[in-house]
């Protein structure tokens, strides 16, 4: 059955001012969902570099399309952030190529841009997509999601610090003018462990979906688009995720088997998100955007799952089976860090992770966390290499490093951690219609 996705949308409502014919390209809403029918012929190809104009959709609102879902690409902020968390990750991180130029730093987000923009709707990544480009070209999409939905796909674009100035110190893009003052790096933290080489990078993308197959396809398709310009520096793939960033969503369980995300900040709190996630100072063009950290930590699994059940809740300061606050209620209940138990000690570890890691003891810092489970196969002893791929949302990385600090100090959960990947990426906030990704950064 087709089921076509291209019912009536809003025009592209570029001012002339930011109008950019390049970019107002009506072609780009040729194309029929992957479920339905590929493609309605006169193809656009990648190399056109143009960006879908004409596509609508907040990239908060989802559009359930015949029980699928969906969310639209465009909106004040990238999707992939306050948006539901979904089942699936896929994470990379790109290095531009020593020869690339700013023009073809601008050239590949607008054809990310243009891709996501139809990734995101269910669509191949071009109106030929996988099967409509003729039999004497490679196709422009490689078809593993042919027949699939979009899933819930999110993908959230990201910059390093490195775009702006390289670590030898060069302006290879013109940019440093415009780097970020709170654009810092990380310190180094307790059981830090970190690999350069799965660290950093100057671009990333995370794509979300329920989906994995969904997920990689954009991942994969994407670093296809950037062959030529920019290659894959490192990528993490993650499942089942570990924190709600909806009310509506049920809190879900990490591989230590607690209820993670009970306490994260959620799309429904918008004045604790401009408090704690948006960017609000430094330039313009990065206002509106935030901090993403990533990092990859391996978690002794085998070692916690010989802990007694009270000395795992006494680490973590919850309850296992219900997720509530050793203070006493139930899940949702508000930690009580000050009462104390029969023996005068107060009930909730002042060494427990969430007694660290809690606003109430970092001077109200906040932040959204979204990571996902990881399980790379084994090390030679027979050991999972298994972990959180930990994704945290922040309006300047010091907030994060301030509280990671006070639960590195002697947070007894990191006895149980080890941190092998550390990167902070710029997500800058989201793409108007016919505008792409980024695009006041180069523009300021
Ligand atoms: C500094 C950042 C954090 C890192 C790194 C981190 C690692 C990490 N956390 C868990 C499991 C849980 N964390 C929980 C709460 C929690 N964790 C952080 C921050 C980091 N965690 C914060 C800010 C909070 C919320 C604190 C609060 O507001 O009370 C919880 C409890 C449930 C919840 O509120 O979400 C769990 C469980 C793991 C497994 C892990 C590294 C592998
Ligand atoms: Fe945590």
């Amino acid at each position: 059955m087709s089921d076509p996705i291209d019912s009536p949308q809003p025009e592209a409502s570029l001012s002339p001012e930011t109008a950019d014919s390049s970019l107002a390209e009506p072609e780009a809403r040729k194309g029929m969902s992957r479920r339905g029918l590929f493609g309605l012929g006169g193809g656009l190809g990648l190399a056109a570099g143009a960006i879908a104009g004409g596509f609508g959709g907040a990239a908060l609102a989802p559009k359930t399309s015949g029980g699928h879902l969906e969310y639209g690409f465009f909106g004040e902020h990238q999707a992939g952030i306050i948006t539901p968390a979904q089942d699936r990750l896929h994470f990379a991180a790109f290095d531009l190529r020593s020869d690339a130029t700013r023009d073809d730093l601008i050239a590949l987000l607008k054809e990310w841009t243009y891709a996501a923009s139809r990734l995101t709707l269910g669509l191949d990544v071009s109106a030929r997509g996988a099967f409509d480009g003729g039999p004497y070209l490679p196709p422009d999409d490689t078809g593993e999601a042919a027949g699939l939905d979009a899933a819930g796909l999110t993908i959230t674009f990201g910059f390093g610090s490195s775009l702006f100035r390289d670590a030898a110190g060069k302006d290879r893009f013109g940019l440093a003018g415009q780097l970020p003052p709170d654009f810092t790096p990380l310190p180094k933290m307790a059981n830090d462990f970190i690999s350069p080489e799965r660290s950093g990078g100057d671009l990333c993308v995370q794509a979300c979906a329920n989906d994995p197959q969904v997920a990689v396809h954009a991942i994969r398709n994407l670093t296809r688009i950037a062959f030529g310009r920019a290659t894959l520096r490192w990528s993490q793939l993650g499942f089942g995720r570990t924190s709600s960033t909806s009310s509506a969503q049920t809190t879900p369980r990490n591989l230590f088997g607690q209820k993670d995300g009970t306490r994260n900040l959620k799309a429904e709190q918008p004045e604790r998100l401009a408090e704690h996630v948006w960017i609000s100072d430094g330039p313009a063009w990065a206002r509106g955007g935030s901090y993403l950290v990533a990092r990859r930590i391996a978690m002794t699994i085998e070692v916690w799952d010989g802990l007694q059940l009270s000395e795992q809740d006494r680490v973590l300061g919850r309850d296992k089976k219900s997720g509530a606050p050793l203070s006493g209620g139930t899940e949702f209940t508000e930690p009580d860090f000050a009462k104390t138990g029969p023996t005068g000690r107060p009930l909730i570890d002042p060494r427990s992770h969430v007694a660290r890691a809690a606003p109430e003891n970092n001077g109200g810092i906040a932040m959204l966390r979204r990571g996902y489970n990881y399980v790379d196969g084994n090390d030679g002893t027979g050991r999972l290499d298994a972990g959180l791929f930990f994704i945290g949302f922040v309006k300047a990385p010091e907030r994060f490093a301030a509280v990671h600090t006070n639960m590195a100090r002697d947070d007894m959960f990191v006895e149980y951690l080890k941190t092998t990947s550390s990167s902070v990426f710029l997500v800058p906030p989201g793409a108007r219609e016919g505008q792409y990704v980024g695009q006041a950064l180069f523009e300021a």
